[in-house]
């Protein structure tokens, strides 16, 4: 099959709407549960997102040590974890992009949706949630991970037939 042209995919900004389809937003914001503790010193954002091990797993938390990803960038292939959610919250306060596509169907170019996440907010993809592997920018950036260990398989890879074209940010 001769190579087909990439789709140009639009870059939006990370918001807890748009990503409500793919999982929850990590982020402290006067949108979710808040409320003071440790008297006063402290504010909690509460409940921020549905960690599922799956029944047989079990929570892990790893930290991810990201290279930067160089923009344009070619989105070839997107992964799930057909078992598992799994949460990506940046500890080095860069931006970073997050590439999903709808739990189901393996996914086409024009089923992705690329947002361009601040260094203040985390993700949670839900269970079976297509998504591109880490996509750190600008520097070496650590991510807290927390997902899944247990037995079988948790990890699904498919290329793209068409692959997704994520250009270059505008300044
Ligand atoms: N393979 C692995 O643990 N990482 C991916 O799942 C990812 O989403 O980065
Ligand atoms: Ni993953």
């Amino acid at each position: 099959m001769t190579a087909q042209p990439a789709l140009t995919l639009e870059i939006q900004p990370l918001t807890r709407e748009a990503f409500a389809p793919f999982g929850e937003l990590i982020e402290a914001s006067d949108a979710v549960q808040h409320f003071t503790i440790n008297a006063g010193n402290t504010e909690r954002y509460h409940d921020l997102a549905r960690i599922e091990p799956g029944p047989d797993g079990r929570v892990i938390v790893s930290i991810f040590r990201g290279q930067p990803r160089t923009l344009p960038f070619t989105v070839q292939m997107m992964e799930r974890h057909p078992k598992a959610s799994q949460a990506f919250i940046p500890m080095s306060g860069k931006p970073y992009l997050v590439v999903v596509a709808p739990a189901g169907n393996p996914p086409a170019a024009q089923d992705l949706k690329v947002f361009l996440a601040r260094g203040d907010q985390g993700v949670n993809y839900a269970t079976g949630v297509w998504h591109h592997p880490l996509l750190a920018l600008e520097t070496v950036s650590d991510f807290i991970v927390i997902d899944r260990s247990g037995p079988g398989h948790n990890c699904d890879e498919v290329q793209l037939d068409t692959p997704g074209l994520i250009p270059a940010l505008r300044s």
